[in-house]
């Protein structure tokens, strides 16, 4: 079952990384995944596609839709500069405790907000609850089927302004069929694909970077 294994992925943590050092907190994770029991993480491959494009972007405000045990949360706050923020949301509460508690083991909970709950529900009091104008970034990583309802939430509640770029995980497995169609077809973004792995194995996946054009 999920939560135990995300629990062993802690214990793993707790054992094999050092206490506030990110970068051995994602190695213990990627370490475990590879040898152990395989996770739903975006990786070590497809985690230099995000390094390279966080850098690039250095968002001050970012979002994550699907925190899952943290693992991108980790990678994602390691490259934030002083002052910027990410929002992490998790609508499942056990996987939500153990993330915190790899985010803490990282060192990183002073740039990081966990919010529990579904994004559907949550997207709409960003700007209210966290004083967001809108995310420089957003990492989509949730489920698959609401990568498209919540990109046009993010839209409608005014999240997203000219520059945003959103980064999907899994476009190619399991996929998001519908979400490559809305990025490419629409005039409002320019998309473009990074072929990479699935995971911690040889199966095509993917990441697609779409920037919003205002
Ligand atoms: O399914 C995948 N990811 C889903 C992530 C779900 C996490 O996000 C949380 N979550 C989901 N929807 C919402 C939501 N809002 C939507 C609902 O209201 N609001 C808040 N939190 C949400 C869940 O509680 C989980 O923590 C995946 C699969 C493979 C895979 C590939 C090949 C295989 F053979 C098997 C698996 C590889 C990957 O990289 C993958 O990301
Ligand atoms: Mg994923």
């Amino acid at each position: 079952f999920a939560l135990l294994k995300n629990t062993r992925m802690l214990k793993a943590v707790q054992k094999n990384a050092t206490k506030g050092d990110p970068e051995s907190v994602i190695s213990a994770i990627d370490y475990y995944c590879r040898h152990k029991e395989w996770a739903m993480n975006v990786g070590d491959e497809k985690g230099l596609i995000l390094d390279s494009v966080l850098t690039e972007v250095n968002p001050s405000t970012a979002l994550e839709l699907g925190t899952y045990c943290g693992y991108s949360t980790v990678r994602i706050a390691r490259l934030l500069s002083p002052g910027s923020k990410l929002i992490t949301v998790e609508f499942n509460p056990a996987f939500a405790a153990v993330a915190r508690q790899i985010i803490a083991y990282a060192g990183l909970q002073d740039k990081v907000t966990l919010v529990e709950g579904p994004s559907g529900d949550l997207i709409p009091k960003m700007k209210a609850r966290f004083g967001i104008k809108s995310f420089d970034f957003v990492f989509l990583d949730h489920w698959k089927d609401r990568y498209v309802p919540d990109t046009k939430l993010l839209e409608d509640c005014g999240l997203v302004s000219e520059g945003s770029v959103l980064l999907a995980d899994n476009v190619i497995c399991p996929g998001a069929p519908e979400y490559l169609k809305y990025v490419r077809n629409s005039p409002r973004y320019e998309s473009r694909y990074y072929k990479s792995n699935l995971e911690y194995t040889k199966v095509e996946d993917g990441l697609e970077k779409s920037v919003f054009l205002g």
